[in-house]
């Protein structure tokens, strides 16, 4: 099949300024709180990839109207949406289908738990095999009606009244603590999340920039707290231009930092604390990365990035700054093969329940290029610095993966050829022509 194989050579020079595709999982709170808003929302440089397409399908289906404004797949769009409140939504008439993408469905689960209809959430066979339980039994618990195959998707949703109610988390997750409190919005009465490890809080942030109150605590026993009183009545229109996504961001950052002569400038990256665990990272591996904080763009911290080839030293990683980077471990794999000294990741079992297992696609797909990596149950020992090798490898379904490996490619010896490589346009569609533009060798 044409174009069916990326092709990487190594790159001496990586050089230029780049806007990044907006934020994913901005995109997808600002798609689904406009969907339950009154009125005409206007969300600007929404990430425009598959798993947006696939969450602004599914808000189609659910009777939302929505138009795309510039339309072009820039991997961004500005979007019109035109919502009828809280009560607004209507019983689609075919399965949700929500594409490789968790946090499609684990969002919308916590909204359609609480729908007066009848809706089933689908996902491909990879999204199928993924642990649905950690947002199905809490929202059980608060009274949802739910059928699932085993625990996984499809999610069969009939029509329930939902509860008051606390949920302890045993690893923390902002797609479950998302769903819980979007099913809070509908709900008389509390909705408390603890978790272990303060994940991502951008749906908090966006929900009190749009009025509605989020209390937020700390328990020495039971961890962090964030709880929602409803029912809210009223959602007001949005209007929100997003920041560009820090997990896309991280690919050019390992970029500029392991090619020799790099020197790369990202603009306006959001800095939420809770996803800037690589960045604290790499710096105190010792990269040269300056940020420059801008304004906080709706609630979100928010800055430009400049980096440079830098020589790194190994670390180790564990405890809530797995949280702070936790979708970031394949392309941090790719630093670590080229730090000197033995990096170790720990405390990480989760990247084995992404879009692939993580720890092990990651281990077998870099081992392929002549990296030397051992896996444990719970993250990867990473041997550095070593000379990779271009090699065939397979993004095995995973858009991080595929992206992680262009990375690699770009200080390999020869020729890497990536299988299944169009599957980073799940979050970042335009990836292989930036780092043409910033001066690499890819081909299509
Ligand atoms: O809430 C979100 O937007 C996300 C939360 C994380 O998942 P978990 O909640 O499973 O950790 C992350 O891996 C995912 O890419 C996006
Ligand atoms: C894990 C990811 O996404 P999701 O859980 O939404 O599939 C990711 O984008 O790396």
């Amino acid at each position: 099949m044409k174009n069916e194989l990326l092709k990487i050579h190594p790159s001496a020079s990586l050089r230029g300024s780049v806007t990044l595709p907006g934020d994913k999982s901005l995109s997808h709170r600002a798609l689904l709180l406009a969907a339950l808003a009154d009125g005409t929302s206007h969300i600007r440089n929404c990430l425009k990839a598959g798993v947006t397409e696939a969450m602004i399908e599914c808000l189609q289906s659910l009777g939302v109207a929505l138009e795309i404004e510039n339309g072009a797949f820039t991997g961004s769009a500005d979007l019109t949406i035109t919502a009828q409140g809280m009560s607004g939504l209507t019983r689609p008439e075919k399965p949700l289908y929500c594409r490789g993408s968790a946090t499609t469905l684990r969002l919308l689960a916590g909204v359609l738990a609480a729908q007066q209809f009848e809706s089933t959430l689908d996902g491909n066979d990879r999204l199928r095999m993924r642990p649905m339980d950690r947002i199905v039994k809490p929202l059980q618990q608060k009274g949802a009606v739910i059928r699932t195959a085993n625990g996984n998707a499809p999610l069969f949703f009939s029509p329930g009244r939902l509860n008051p109610s606390e949920h302890v988390l045993s690893v923390a997750s902002a797609q479950v603590k998302s769903a819980l409190l979007l099913s809070g919005l509908f709900t008389e009465g509390k909705t408390l999340v603890f978790e272990p490890h303060k994940s991502r809080d951008h749906t908090e942030r966006m929900l009190r920039i749009l009025g509605v109150p989020v209390s937020e605590w700390e328990e020495p026993k039971k961890g962090y707290a964030a709880e929602v009183t409803g029912p809210v009545e009223r959602i007001p229109a949005l209007d929100l231009k997003l920041p560009s996504d820090p997990s896309s961001a991280a690919f050019l950052v390992v970029a500029g930092l392991i090619v020799p002569d790099a020197e790369l400038q990202l603009q306006d990256v959001c800095l939420n604390p809770h996803r800037t665990g690589l960045l604290d990272v790499l710096i105190s591996m010792g990269a040269n990365i300056r940020i420059e904080p801008s304004p906080d763009i709706h609630g979100e911290p928010t800055g430009n990035l400049y980096v440079k080839s830098s020589t790194l030293a190994a670390s180790e990683i564990r405890g809530d700054t797995v949280t702070r980077m936790i979708d970031e471990f394949p392309i941090f794999a790719v630093a670590a093969t080229q730090a000197t000294g033995i990096t170790v990741i720990s405390d990480a079992r989760e990247l084995r329940l992404k879009e692939s297992d993580r720890i092990s696609a990651v281990a077998e797909e870099l081992t392929k290029m002549e990296a030397k990596i051992d896996t444990k149950p719970d993250g990867l020992i990473i041997h550095g610095p070593v000379s990779l090798k271009g090699a065939d490898v397979d993004a095995r379904g995973d858009h991080r993966l595929a992206m992680s490996l262009a990375v690699a490619g770009l200080t390999a010896q020869g020729e890497t050829t990536i299988r299944g490589w169009r599957v980073l346009e799940d979050s970042f569609p335009h990836f292989p022509e930036m780092l043409r533009n910033l001066g690499a060798d890819v081909q299509w």
